[in-house]
């Protein structure tokens, strides 16, 4: 068993993250930024990848106050459970994703992480340990589910949402595409790592919409099955 999953991401027109030195940039407007809001607090959980807290320092937290009421309401904490896939357990004790707002974290780690690392983390967040090098997540989908989580969004990064894609653990796609080239060879996409070499093994897709979002346009992506 496992949650529904889904991503969520904004890309440049020319399909990049963010700049070739992993910089955060702005890439959608307004109106986008509330419908974030509005998935991000309609899920029990949200995921990124150590790449992402590293580079960008997220608090993933649900900003508007009439949707963390809406929450608190529904019997739910104001945040959804914030969590992190970290191998090695790199996070740093002051990332935003651990101090800022209410809720629960967990930081999901394989077995190489150091228990000096996992005692300092220990105090922020609880641990999952999942898979020998990379972390294993299907086991923490697996885990996620043993805990009542039935909806995670996943914002990025690249690297992670590839593992996902390549493990097909993903149900839906989200692509904010924004009115900017940001350029670069080695600059963060939507799904990086290794690729698919083989056509048969490429994960295929069904529009479910598209609709125009300020200066972009955003697209929804079904996996196929
Ligand atoms: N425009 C947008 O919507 C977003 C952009 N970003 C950008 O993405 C970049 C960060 O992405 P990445 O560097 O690719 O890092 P990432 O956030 O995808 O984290 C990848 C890291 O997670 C760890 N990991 C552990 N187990 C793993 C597994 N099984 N599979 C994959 N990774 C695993 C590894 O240390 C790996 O390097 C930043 O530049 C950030 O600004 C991030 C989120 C959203
Ligand atoms: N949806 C969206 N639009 C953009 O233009 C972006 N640059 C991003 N980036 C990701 O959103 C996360 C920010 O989270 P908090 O506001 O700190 O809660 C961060 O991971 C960015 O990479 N997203």
């Amino acid at each position: 068993m496992r949650p529904f999953v889904f991503v969520n991401l904004a890309m440049s027109a020319d399909g990049k993250l963010s700049t070739t030195e992993r910089r955060q940039v702005k890439i959608s407007g307004k109106s986008d930024f509330l419908r974030v809001d509005e998935i991000k607090a309609g899920s029990d959980a949200i995921m990124v990848g150590i790449g992402t807290v590293t580079a960008d320092d997220p608090s993933l937290t649900v900003k508007s106050e009439k949707l963390k009421k809406e929450r608190t309401e529904r019997g739910c904490e104001e945040n959804p459970i914030r969590i992190v896939i970290d191998s090695e357990g790199r996070t740093p004790e002051n990332a935003e994703i651990l101090h800022k707002g209410p809720g629960r974290r967990i930081i999901a780690v394989s077995e190489k992480a150091s228990d000096k690392n996992l005692e300092r983390l220990s105090p922020y967040a609880d641990i999952i340990v999942a898979g020998k090098d990379k972390v294993d997540l299907a086991g923490v989908m697996e885990a996620l589910s043993d805990i009542d989580v039935k909806r995670v969004m996943v914002e990025g990064g690249g690297t992670l949402i590839w593992s996902l894609f390549e493990e097909d653990l993903i149900d839906e796609f989200y692509t904010c595409i924004g009115n900017i080239i940001i350029g670069g060879d080695s600059a963060p996409t939507p799904a990086d790592g290794t690729g698919f070499i083989k056509e048969e093994n490429f994960t295929r897709l069904e529009l479910i919409d598209m609709e125009k979002a300020d200066e972009g346009v955003l697209l929804r992506w079904r996996v196929k099955r």
